[in-house]
């Protein structure tokens, strides 16, 4: 894995760096490091080598893009997505909107949690997002070209512990760094990119990050992306392992269960940091 050092692009808010890329055919001890780091360092990376066969992402694809390729009348058929069903625009129950329509899905309970003890099917979530080209924005009314993406899907962090995410080769999705500084995912359809969630975070006593993200539209092409959102049992107590809390780094979070995150996080809005609402007394910190 190489991360280069950040270079400074025209744009002030935008920063290239490559981002990591985790080879899980390779070493495990190795792959463990290396996405220990990852998780630390950015809460988000790349992996290659998954062994989900291509044909098979290539189907789901294909029938996404059928699906969102219907008349509205026709995907207004499907449930509304509270919780599982098609949305459009609107995102969350708290006025949030983006240029996106969407398809939440519950995944076959035997796929997932009967090989894991952490992840539960209680409900799994797994998401099509899909956000038709839109023209670019003018920055002013001055004569200045108009060259600002559409926002897609605004800045947020997923709430569960890791989110496993995939999109077409139209980029769109980016990161944001500790310091707020916006960084472009490179789209590679043959790779899935995996974000920490605050459960993650929490987990982890602050350890790995949960990442802020945010995706935009395109002018001249669709994007679609695919997210499988990976939770604990809604009655999950989330704690951090003794061995992570020490004199010099206290817990930062006091014990809470997933469905009372998730309680308080379809109270927010899709940006709000939803930890600060789990900090210790005391903590002056936001998240
Ligand atoms: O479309 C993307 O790349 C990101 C979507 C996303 O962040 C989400 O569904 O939570
Ligand atoms: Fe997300």
């Amino acid at each position: 894995m190489v991360v280069a050092s950040p270079t400074k692009l025209h744009s002030e808010e935008h920063l290239a760096i490559e981002l990591p890329t985790v080879d899980l055919s390779g070493d495990r001890s190795m792959v463990s490091n290396l996405i220990v780091k990852a998780c630390e360092e950015y809460g988000f990376f790349k992996v290659k080598n998954h062994g989900v066969p291509h044909d098979i992402i290539a189907q789901m694809e294909k029938e996404s893009f059928n699906f969102f390729a219907k008349p509205f009348d026709e995907k207004q058929k499907v449930e509304p997505a509270k919780p599982f069903g098609y949305g459009c625009k609107n995102i969350g129950f708290n006025g949030d909107m983006g240029e996106v329509e969407y398809l939440l899905l519950n995944i076959n309970p035997l796929s997932i949690a009967e090989r894991s003890k952490t992840i539960s099917n209680d409900p799994a979530k797994f998401r099509l997002n899909h956000y038709p080209p839109m023209p670019l924005l003018c920055k002013d009314e001055d004569s200045s070209p108009c060259n600002q993406n559409k926002v897609g899907f605004g800045e947020h962090s997923d709430p569960q512990i890791l989110t496993i995410l995939r999109s077409n080769d139209v980029g769109g999705l980016q990161i944001s760094l500790n310091d707020g500084a916006w960084v472009p995912v490179t789209p590679d359809p043959a790779t899935f990119w995996v974000n920490v969630g605050d459960l993650l975070q929490a987990m982890t006593n602050g350890r790995f990050v949960s990442v802020r993200h945010k995706a935009l539209t395109n002018s001249s092409k669709s994007r679609m992306s695919m997210a499988y959102f990976a939770g604990p049992p809604p009655n999950a107590r989330i704690t951090v392992p003794p061995e992570m809390i020490t004199p010099t780094k206290p817990a930062l979070y006091k014990p809470f269960t997933w469905a009372e995150f998730k309680k308080a996080a379809y109270a927010m809005r899709l940006g709000d940091r939803r930890l600060g609402l789990f900090r210790m007394e005391g903590d002056e910190q936001v998240a």
